[in-house]
C-alpha cells in the first residue's frame, strides 16, 4: 500500500503577484478616468550591479503595464552622495512623482540611511524612511516595506486569520526582519525575532506555526527545523553554483527537506520575490491616492 503524499502546498507568489498587479491596473485606470490622476514612480539606480539592473528593469516594465508613469534615473557608480541627494530633492518636489525608490545596495561612498531619510516620507514607497518605520512600529498609517508586505499577503491568503499563531522571523534587517515582525504582531501573532546569535536556533524555529526565513544564507534552514504542518515563507534569494558553468537560485530554506514537513511553503524563485514589485506598485497607488486626498485603494 502506498503512503499518501505529505508534501507541502506550494504557495504560488508569481500567480498571486500577477493577480494583484491586475487589480492595481484596474484601480489605476479608474483613477485616470474619474480623477485625471496618473500615479508616477521614480526609480533611481546608482551603478551597474547586475541583479539591481534586472530588478530596476522589471520595476519600470511592470509600472508601465499597470498604467502608471515610470521615471527611471540611472547614475554612474562614482556618483557622490551630494548629487544623489540633489536628485532626491528634485523628485520630492515633482508633483508627477508619487513614489520614489532608490535601489539598494548603493556604492560604498554613499550613506544609504542618509539618502533614504532624505526621501519625502509620503513618497517613500519602499517604506524604509525612519518616519514610516516608526509609524509601522506604533500601529499608525504608514507605507510598509514591500517584501514583508508581500509575505503578509501570502500568509493571509494561505492561512486566513493569523491571530494567536506562533511566528518566528529569522533575520533582523531593517528592510525585512524587523518590519515583518511588526506586521505579524499587527495581525496578532506571537512573534520571535531570531538571528545568528540566537541560542539553539533549530529549536526556536521548531516552535513556529509561521516560519519566515530572511537571513541571506543559502539553505541554512533545514527540514528538521520545521514544525510539521507549519507555513514556511522563504525570503532568501541566493545565487549558488549549478551544473557546469551555470548558477541557480536557492532560498534560505533547504526546500526539498522543508517541503516534506511543512503544511505550505514558498518556492524560490516564484514565491516572495514577485510579490516585492507587486507591493511596490500597490504602495505607489496608495501614495498617489493619499496625495490627492482620495480614499485608499482596496487591493486585498
Ligand atoms: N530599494 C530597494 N532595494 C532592494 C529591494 C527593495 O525592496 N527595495 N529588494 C531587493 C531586490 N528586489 C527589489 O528591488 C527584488 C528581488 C527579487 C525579485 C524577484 O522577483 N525575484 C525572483 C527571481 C529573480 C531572479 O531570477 O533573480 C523570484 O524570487 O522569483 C524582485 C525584486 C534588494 N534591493
Amino acid at each position: 500500500m502506498s503512503e499518501a503524499s505529505t508534501e507541502a502546498r506550494i504557495i504560488d507568489g508569481k500567480a498571486f503577484a500577477a493577480s494583484l498587479r491586475g487589480r492595481i491596473g484596474e484601480q489605476v485606470a479608474g483613477l485616470k478616468t474619474r480623477h485625471g490622476l496618473t500615479p508616477g514612480l521614480a526609480v533611481v539606480l546608482v551603478g551597474e550591479d547586475p541583479a539591481s539592473q534586472v530588478y530596476v528593469r522589471s520595476k519600470g516594465k511592470q509600472t508601465l503595464e499597470a498604467g502608471m508613469a515610470s521615471f527611471e534615473h540611472r547614475l554612474d557608480a562614482s556618483t557622490s552622495q551630494e548629487t544623489l541627494l540633489k536628485l532626491v530633492a528634485e523628485l520630492n518636489a515633482d508633483p508627477a512623482v508619487h513614489g520614489i525608490l532608490v535601489q539598494l545596495p548603493l556604492p560604498k561612498q554613499i550613506d544609504a540611511e542618509a539618502v533614504i531619510n532624505a526621501i519625502d516620507p509620503a513618497k517613500d514607497v519602499d517604506g524604509f524612511h525612519v518616519i514610516n518605520a516608526g509609524r509601522l512600529a506604533t500601529g499608525q498609517k504608514s507605507l510598509v516595506p514591500c517584501t514583508p508586505l508581500g509575505c503578509l499577503l501570502l500568509l493571509r491568503d494561505t492561512l486566513g486569520s493569523l491571530s494567536g499563531l506562533e511566528a518566528v522571523v529569522v533575520g533582523r534587517s531593517n528592510i525585512v526582519g524587523k518590519p515583518m515582525a511588526q506586521l505579524l504582531l499587527g495581525d496578532s501573532c506571537t512573534v520571535t525575532i531570531a538571528h545568528s546569535r540566537t541560542k539553539d536556533l533549530p529549536a526556536v524555529c521548531r516552535r513556529a506555526d509561521i516560519l519566515v526565513a530572511a537571513v541571506g544564507r543559502p539553505e541554512m534552514i533545514r527540514g528538521d527545523w520545521v514544525k510539521p504542518g507549519a507555513t514556511v515563507i522563504d525570503v532568501g534569494i541566493n545565487r549558488v553554483p549549478g551544473e557546469g558553468d551555470k548558477t541557480r537560485l536557492v532560498g534560505d530554506v533547504a526546500y526539498a527537506e522543508a517541503a516534506r514537513v511543512a503544511g505550505a511553503i514558498t518556492p524560490v524563485p516564484g514565491g516572495v520575490g514577485p510579490m516585492t514589485i507587486a507591493c511596490l506598485l500597490a504602495n505607489t497607488l496608495t501614495a498617489a491616492c493619499r496625495s490627492a486626498g482620495l480614499p485608499e485603494p482596496e487591493l486585498i
